[in-house]
């Protein structure tokens, strides 16, 4: 089945087949490039936010040294007015060694400013009010406090509040130590980051506070992001993870790492934009595509004229083909004319002249009676005269097909067109009593035919004819022997009075009709 299909069509699907699987191959490797570059987006982004939750974890880390430190003076020794001056030297000193830190400050338990790193100390200020102090008030626990970020009442500038509570000897509440981080230093090391035009890293509470941001927006210190998806995914881990978010806040869609503080209820994330992670990417990815789409398009366009061609050289091939058949039956059609009779439809006297001389030889060689009945219509001049040429024409088919009818259906049996009205039957391995046999059939048949012939004493169209047969001898007889000797016997038959077979008794004397 599929073998007959043709070969253009097999050319269409291999051409197909190569123009599909280019596009294919190329769509495949794209996509997987793709892959590839998103994954080392997340390494890098993962890698990101490793650097900035151990540098954040340090930077707390050394202002809650210094905290604990303090927190130890003051419950070993009290706040009384010679320790505030100690105090505040051992401040001014953590302050300058450590540049992540804006202050450092000391509050009874009543919130009154007792002793800071500042140059001077405003006695009449109080703090009792802010977030840490109540926490510290309320709760005994003695590990540091993280709180929400404010701006400074001493330096005016965003800080992220840093607390420990003193305890008084009795256990009773004491007081806070504090210290400021300034959120500039944060915003300083998230700014020598390299996270693209729209990448984003940012500081965050465990309870969803923004501490910190790059970009770097005011209003955006101490929001909420419990509504967002990036916290949404955190807050449901509670440990290290990625994820693809929509960010809430300008709608770029980023790949976030998110990892939390080792030590603190705070987590870090970096998100970079998956638009400029993969615009490198889809510029290779359309011009790659392009010229893809362009090579497999030519490649089409080729195929398609080579179809094409193929198609019109099988096109050509086909007429070929019909044409050399159809002269084929030409050739045959004029190889049986030429062999043939025109009008009668015997055999013509050129085969005759041919099948005699093979028949003459086999017959030679295999020592065989070989016999020629010459056959000619009686008065047939009278017929035409009378009847008109075109008649005459048509009386001889009638008995040219008489005649084809009695002549034996054996190999070499032949009956042809003598010439003019006369016909010759060649009968091989016949003797003369055979010949006039059927050579007198067919005589009866012509008569049988009952044409009408004024000019005739049967008053219908008759025949004459003479026939011969003899076993030829090599080197005595030629094949014109027997002609000569039918021809004779015809005209026997002629003088005879005609409607007669007459054989030729001079060849073969051993006929008894
Ligand atoms: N219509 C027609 N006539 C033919 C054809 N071939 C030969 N003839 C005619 O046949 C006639 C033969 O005449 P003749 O040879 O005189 O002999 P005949 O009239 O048959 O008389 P006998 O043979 O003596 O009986 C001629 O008039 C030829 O013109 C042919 O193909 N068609």
């Amino acid at each position: 089945m599929l073998k007959r299909l043709p070969i253009t069509f097999w050319a269409t699907v291999f051409v197909t087949v190569v123009c599909v699987a280019l596009v294919s191959l190329d769509f495949w490797r794209s996509w997987n490039a793709r892959g590839v570059l998103l994954e080392e987006t997340e390494r890098s982004s993962t890698n990101l936010a490793r650097a900035m939750s151990q540098h954040a974890d340090d930077t707390i880390k050394a202002a809650d040294t210094s905290l604990a430190d303090l927190e130890e003076r003051i419950e070993m020794d009290g706040l009384h007015e010679g320790q505030l001056a100690r105090l505040h030297q051992v401040m001014l000193g953590q302050v300058r060694a450590l540049p992540q830190l804006d202050g450092l400050y000391a509050y009874d338990e009543a919130g009154r400013w007792m002793v800071n790193s500042q140059p001077t100390l405003d006695r009449k200020a109080n703090n009792a009010d802010r977030e840490y102090f109540r926490f510290h008030r309320e709760n005994r626990d003695k590990g540091p406090h993280i709180g929400l970020p404010v701006i400074s009442r001493s330096s005016g500038k965003w800080i992220i509040p840093v607390s420990r509570r003193i305890d008084k000897p009795d256990g009773a509440f004491g007081g806070v130590v504090l210290a400021t981080i300034d959120i500039d230093y944060f915003r300083r090391f998230y700014a020598s980051f390299d996270i693209g035009d729209n990448g984003a890293v940012a500081l965050l509470s465990n309870r969803g506070v923004m501490l910190v941001r790059r970009p770097f927006r005011a209003e955006g210190i101490g929001a909420s992001i419990v509504d967002t998806p990036l916290y949404q995914a955190y807050s449901r881990s509670g440990t290290t993870g990625t994820g693809m978010f929509r960010s809430t806040q300008d709608g770029q869609v980023r790949l976030n790492s998110y990892r939390p503080l080792q030590n603190y209820p705070l987590f870090v994330t970096a998100a970079l934009s998956k638009e400029e992670a993969l615009a490198h990417w889809r510029r290779d990815t359309w011009l790659h595509s392009l010229g893809v789409v362009a090579l497999a398009a030519l490649l089409a366009l080729f195929g398609q004229r080579l179809i094409g061609q193929m198609r019109r050289r099988l096109e050509a091939e086909r007429e070929l083909r019909q044409a050399r058949d159809a002269l084929a039956s030409l050739n045959a059609t004029l190889e049986k004319m030429a062999l043939q009779d025109g009008l009668t439809g015997l055999a013509n006297r050129r085969q005759l002249d041919v099948s005699l001389g093979n028949e003459f030889s086999r017959a030679t060689r295999q020592g065989a009676s070989l016999a020629l009945a010459l056959i000619d219509v009686d008065h047939f001049k009278l017929f035409n005269d009378r009847y008109g040429h075109s008649a005459g024409d048509d009386c001889l088919r009638a008995i040219s097909r008489a005649i084809r009818q009695q002549t034996p259906k054996r190999a070499g049996d032949l009956a042809a067109r003598y010439g003019g009205e006369e016909l010759a039957v060649l009968l091989p391995n016949t003797d003369i009593a055979g010949a006039w046999a059927v050579a007198e059939r067919m005589r009866q048949a012509v008569a049988a035919l009952q044409l009408p012939h004024a000019d005739s004493a049967q008053g219908i169209v008759t025949i004459s004819a003479g026939v011969a047969a003899l076993v030829p001898q090599r080197g005595v007889d030629a094949a014109t022997t027997l002609i000569e000797a039918a021809d004779k016997a015809l005209y026997a038959a002629k003088s005879a009075g005609r409607n007669r077979v007459a054989p030729d008794l001079g060849l073969a004397p051993v006929l008894t009709p």
